[in-house]
């Protein structure tokens, strides 16, 4: 055969296995007991769409105004619907015989090593792992590392009144992150990484987390194809990224030799009674040290690498945006923080006065602090849809019979903008919306529909830990500084790469005249 009619014979090929699979795609989707409900007219086909909604970094709005055109159950793939429902949610997200999580998840994990607490599709294994560590994630267990944070508390008011002194534009966002990549390093290994000390993203460690979430949020959804992808992705990747977790990994192994020196030094193997035992309690990995230490045939050194990576790649972008969405949305709305600061004062005025800083226990004691956290963390949530997989027998969701196999999930973007939960003014930052409601938590229909964290036995496992670092660093920010933007009118531009990114949070600070029970 010549070579044109070999090229012809191939295309004449090709051409018909891509009419045969468009006929299939035709056919399947007019053919699905789901063909009714709505959605962009390309998801019906192709996961093209969802991806390329994810690509524009703007899902998270793309979502919603898809809901308000066409309600409750919009299709945003060929097998994937995005649901906004109170009820439907509390089945998607049941704790008794729990959906599995989509297979979007991989596309956060790395191919081939043991999926993550995040990323596991596996129940068993989740709990398994859960299991490990879960008691340390508790108020119960974090109340006692408390003063971890203290040092990046301190760091972080000290960076800000040398601004304030300077006169120098800061920008916010990247400081908070400092400030929560610090903080969640000295409550898991005892030290901070450093960012508020020099000042910048340390080895890469924020880009790399960063785009490393971009990439799996966008990869997962054609995850079949996450192992060469992934090759590729990092075979195109600017020259040392990867490094950062490269040196979150050197630096928790450093700590770790540290103590086991330490400890052994010290002839400190009695944790209860010598100092060793500080070590073996402080932080989270020394906890960890310790478990190993006791069981070290069922849990080992790796396990510590394991859990703590996660609070890492977890903890640090997810606090820092919701702590920032915090700081602007008083900066922006004047009325707020001038009600905040007067409750503050007031319970600094009744307290003690035994400690400068007001705890984690204090400050859940003053509710329009924690409206205002609540608040924060509704109007601009991390993350975007969290599919589930509807079980054997299938599912009736928001009035809609949804057939095993398909997709379904809750987008916290979308569920927070919900009048009939959230009142008539979802898109407004109003704290109070958190106190008027009387009825009991178990009642509350907002409550229930909040979805920063997640909802179910897949809920976000540090929750406590964000909680308490926003509880420590707001009041005495509040209390003790003046933030305006830079440019007054400017608004800041908020991207979506499943972590949020805000840009162009460009502030002045000045100090102000503080409660002396603060100074
Ligand atoms: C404001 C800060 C945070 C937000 C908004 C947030 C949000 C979330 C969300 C939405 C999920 C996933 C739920 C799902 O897939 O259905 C999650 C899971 C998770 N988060 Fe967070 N997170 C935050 C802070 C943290 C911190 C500080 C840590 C650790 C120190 C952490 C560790 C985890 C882990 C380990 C999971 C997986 C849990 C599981 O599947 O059991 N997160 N988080």
């Amino acid at each position: 055969m010549s070579l044109p009619n070999a090229f012809s014979v191939a295309s004449c090929f090709a051409l018909a296995l891509l009419l045969w699979t468009l006929i299939g795609k035709l056919y399947e989707a007019y053919n699905s007991p789901l063909r009714d409900v709505q959605g962009p007219w390309l998801a019906r086909f192709t996961r093209f769409w969802y991806a390329r909604s994810a690509y524009s970094r703007q899902g998270h709005k793309i979502s919603m105004d898809l809901h308000k055109k066409y309600g409750p159950i919009v299709r945003i793939a060929p097998n994937e619907y995005s649901i906004d429902d109170l009820d439907a949610s509390k089945i998607i997200y049941r704790s008794r015989d729990p959906l599995v999580k989509a297979p979007r998840y991989a596309g956060w994990g790395l191919p081939n090593a043991e999926p993550s607490t995040f990323t596991t599709l596996d129940n068993a294994h989740h709990t398994a792992r859960i299991r490990q560590v879960n008691s340390l994630y508790q108020t119960s267990a974090l109340v006692n590392i408390e003063y971890q944070v203290d040092g990046a508390t301190n760091a972080f008011m000290e960076r800000l009144s040398a601004f304030a002194k300077d006169g120098k534009t800061v920008d916010m966002s990247d400081w908070l992150k400092y400030y929560a990549f610090d903080a969640v390093g000295s409550l898991s290994f005892g030290k901070p990484f450093g960012f508020l000390e020099k000042g910048t993203d340390i080895a890469g460690i924020l880009e790399t987390i960063h785009s490393y979430a971009f990439y799996g949020m966008v990869a997962g959804i054609y995850h079949e194809w996450h192992p060469t992808t992934y090759k590729i992705w990092q075979w195109l990747a600017p020259k040392g990224r990867g490094g950062g977790i490269a040196h979150i990994m050197q630096f928790a192994a450093h700590v770790m030799d540290d103590w086991n020196q330490r400890l052994e030094s010290e002839k400190a193997k009695d944790e209860e009674q010598t100092e060793g035992g500080d070590l073996l309690r402080d932080n989270q990995t020394g906890s960890l040290l310790a478990k190993v230490r006791r069981d070290p045939d069922n849990f080992k050194t790796e396990d510590i690498f394991y859990h703590m990576s996660m609070n890492v790649l977890a903890g640090g972008e997810t606090t820092a945006a919701s702590t920032a969405n915090i700081v602007y949305y008083l900066t922006k709305t004047p009325r707020v923080l001038c009600k905040l600061r007067g409750e503050l004062e007031e319970a600094l005025e009744k307290r003690d006065g035994a400690s400068r800083r007001i705890s984690v226990k204090e400050a859940h004691s003053i509710p329009y602090l924690q409206a205002v956290i609540k608040e924060s963390l509704r109007i601009l949530p991390n993350g975007l849809h969290l599919p589930r997989v509807v079980p054997k027998g299938g599912l009736t969701l928001a009035g809609q019979f949804f057939p095993e196999g398909t997709m379904v999930g809750v987008n916290p973007w979308v569920a927070h903008a919900n009048r009939s939960v959230y009142g008539e003014d979802p898109n407004v930052f109003r704290p109070e919306r958190w106190l008027e409601d009387e009825s009991t938590e178990g009642e509350n229909k907002m409550e229930q529909y909040f979805f920063t964290f997640g909802r179910g036995p897949r809920t976000c496992l540090g929750k406590n830990i964000s909680l308490m670092e926003m509880n420590k660093l707001i009041p005495e920010l509040v209390l003790r500084f003046d933030i305006e933007m830079a440019n007054k009118d400017a608004e800041w531009t908020v991207y979506n790469d499943w972590f949020v990114k805000q840009e162009g949070f460009h502030v002045k600070i000045s100090e102000r005249q503080a409660p002396s029970m603060l100074l």
